[in-house]
């Protein structure tokens, strides 16, 4: 997009005058060496750039603004090629401050999250807000809301809703497709978006999908796919000519089960991507910059973790302006100490430094999807187990989106049974929260390690209904009814007391702090959590994935018990 008051053939112009050294470039990063990812070379030299775009490289070129990057290497912005910016539980102006400095100079994002609880008004948010950051957030639209019929959500968003945005200039196509198996059985509304979306990038969702299932699920038209969980199930998705993105969220991490596929034959096909990353965790290890730093520190090449950070990414959604630090590219550029350590001392994005002068620039827009909580109250005796005997039992894998299969029952003597904690047992419980039928469903769940009281979060994928996990019936009703007195967000209660909390209040979703804030509180809360005797690293995400049944094996939704596999709800 030319500058206001140039026309475009201005702007080329100065380009190439810039570019011929015709013309004293507008901008000079001098003394550091540009990692070539097309021929491994490491290339020394000047980088010039007009405007947002580079114009020259490994040649001497004047400005009257030089930056000194004396003894740096400077690569392509990385690119997070599929990340849901609700699960940063900032908006997209915090994360954008939070995670551009560390060299993420493009983000594809899914707000299926918000989606999901705002419909129509939560992608457009995210349109719109994706103009005005320093980084180049793009979006992709979300196609499945909600993600089955299995669940209550807060809006549906069909074929010729999604069509209507299909050319909207932030967007890029379809969003991860996780219906599967509404595509390979061929779900009329499933064939509708996927129609609608012929020829267009659609993305993919398919765990575990193999064989001739994973060969329908592609000649559908699907292209990427993110949720392998092994490198058997990375490969057969590259032999079959899906672009693989390696994933590295709060949860769902992947990046050491699937290093070993990435060598410099297999980048060109593979991507990075966070799917769902809080800011502690950004802030304790990094985001893309530690997956890249984990790549190198196991072993693969640099080359190859940095093509598949950038240049991969852009290829495979059609980005052709960015990728590479060469003439006629956007400026996104990271200026990195070492390769191996991948950290920035400054970062370029479309030629602006990401710094705080940038960031306070930005125009926002204000938040939406305030007093999204829309539950019923409730009380001690509606967590009774209102099912059969025996109960199925979710087992919950640590670190991990994916449950154990339905392989544990127990009997349920009473209408009013109690978890036992020394069987390492808990209640789980979702209910309704969008004000459209007030239902709950209830479970048991092993591997919280819950000796009392209770957890809660509207942040339960993708429906966002309210979770809660406890060892208590009154505390688990004092959970619930906390999220809604908070607008929404992550809670921990024991005893009848609210021992932490942090409130999302844009949507159930997203806190209006900074991120420095949201950083210490998920801090507190985790030590809450601790305090119950819950030992897995980030209790709150694994809370929020055991409610999305589209990640196999066994679930639960506003609407009961879902097997996954057999991809029907559970007869309670
Ligand atoms: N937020 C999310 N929604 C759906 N599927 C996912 N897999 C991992 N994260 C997910
Ligand atoms: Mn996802």
């Amino acid at each position: 997009m030319s500058a206001p008051g140039m026309s475009a053939s201005g702007d080329i112009a100065r380009r190439i005058a810039q570019g011929r050294g015709d013309a004293p470039a507008d901008l000079v990063l001098r003394g550091g060496a540009t990692l070539d990812l097309v021929t491994g070379e490491m290339i020394a030299g000047d980088v010039a750039i007009c405007r947002e775009t580079i114009v020259g490289v490994g040649e001497d070129y004047e400005s009257d603004r030089v930056i000194d990057v004396q003894g740096a290497v400077l690569v392509p912005g990385f690119i997070d090629a599929h990340l849901h910016i609700e699960s940063s539980l900032v908006t997209p102006f915090e994360f954008d401050r939070c995670v551009a400095p560390r060299g993420v100079t493009t983000a594809i994002c899914d707000p299926h999250e918000i989606a999901n609880v705002l419909g129509l008004e939560g992608l457009r948010y995210f349109l719109d807000a994706s103009a005005r950051t320093v980084m180049d957030i793009r979006v992709m639209l979300s196609s499945c809301v909600p993600s089955t019929t299995m669940e209550t959500s807060g809006a549906e968003l069909g074929a010729e809703a999604l069509a209507a945005l299909m050319d909207h200039p932030r967007a890029l196509g379809l969003a991860e497709f996780m219906n599967y198996p509404g595509v390979i059985h061929r779900d009329p509304g499933c064939l509708e978006k996927l129609e609608a979306f012929r020829g267009r990038h659609i993305d993919g969702h398919a765990p575990l999908l193999s064989g001739r299932d994973l060969n329908a699920y592609i000649a559908a038209g699907v292209r990427t796919e993110h949720e392998a969980t092994t490198a058997a199930e990375a490969r057969e998705k590259l032999r079959k000519g899906m672009r693989v993105l390696i994933r590295e969220g709060s949860v769902s991490k992947d990046l050491h089960a699937l290093a070993e596929v990435l060598d410099e034959r297999t980048a060109p096909y593979l991507c990075l991507c966070t799917d769902d990353r809080n800011p502690l965790d950004i802030g304790e290890e990094g985001h893309l910059d530690h997956m890249i730093r984990t790549l190198i520190a196991l072993g693969r090449s640099p080359l190859a973790a940095y093509r598949a950070a950038s240049l991969s990414a852009a290829e495979a959604f059609g980005l052709k302006d960015r990728g590479l630090i060469a003439p006629g590219r956007r400026a996104d550029i990271a200026v990195l100490d070492t390769l191996e350590d991948c950290r920035a001392r400054l970062v370029m994005c479309g030629g602006r430094v990401a710094d705080d002068a940038a960031f306070a620039a930005r125009e926002t827009i204000p938040p939406v999807g305030r007093a999204s909580v829309k539950a019923r109250p409730v009380a001690a005796e509606d967590f009774r187990w209102p099912g059969a005997s025996p109960a199925p039992v979710i087992g919950v894998i640590p670190g991990k989106i994916i449950t154990e299969h339905l392989t544990e029952t127990v009997a349920v003597t009473d209408g009013d049974r109690r978890p036992d904690p020394e069987a390492g047992l808990a209640r789980i419980a979702v209910i309704e929260r969008h004000g459209r039928n007030g239902g709950m469903a209830c479970g048991l769940v092993r591997g919280f390690d819950l000796r009392g009281g209770a957890i809660g979060s509207t942040l339960c994928h993708d429906h966002h209904n309210i979770a809660v996990v406890g060892a208590d019936y009154a505390d688990m009703a004092l959970a619930a009814n906390r999220l809604g007195e908070i607008e929404g967000g992550f809670v921990v209660v024991a005893g009848g007391v609210v021992l932490a909390e942090l409130p999302l209040p844009m949507a159930g979703l997203m806190s209006l702090a900074s991120f420095e804030e949201v950083r210490e509180t998920l801090i507190d809360l985790r030590a809450a959590a601790r305090s119950l005797g819950v030992t897995l690293a980030e209790p709150f995400l694994q809370l929020a994935f055991l409610a999305l049944p589209v990640i196999p094996h066994l679930k639960i939704t506003d609407r009961g018990l879902v097997d996954v596999d057999r991809f029907a709800l559970i007869d309670g």
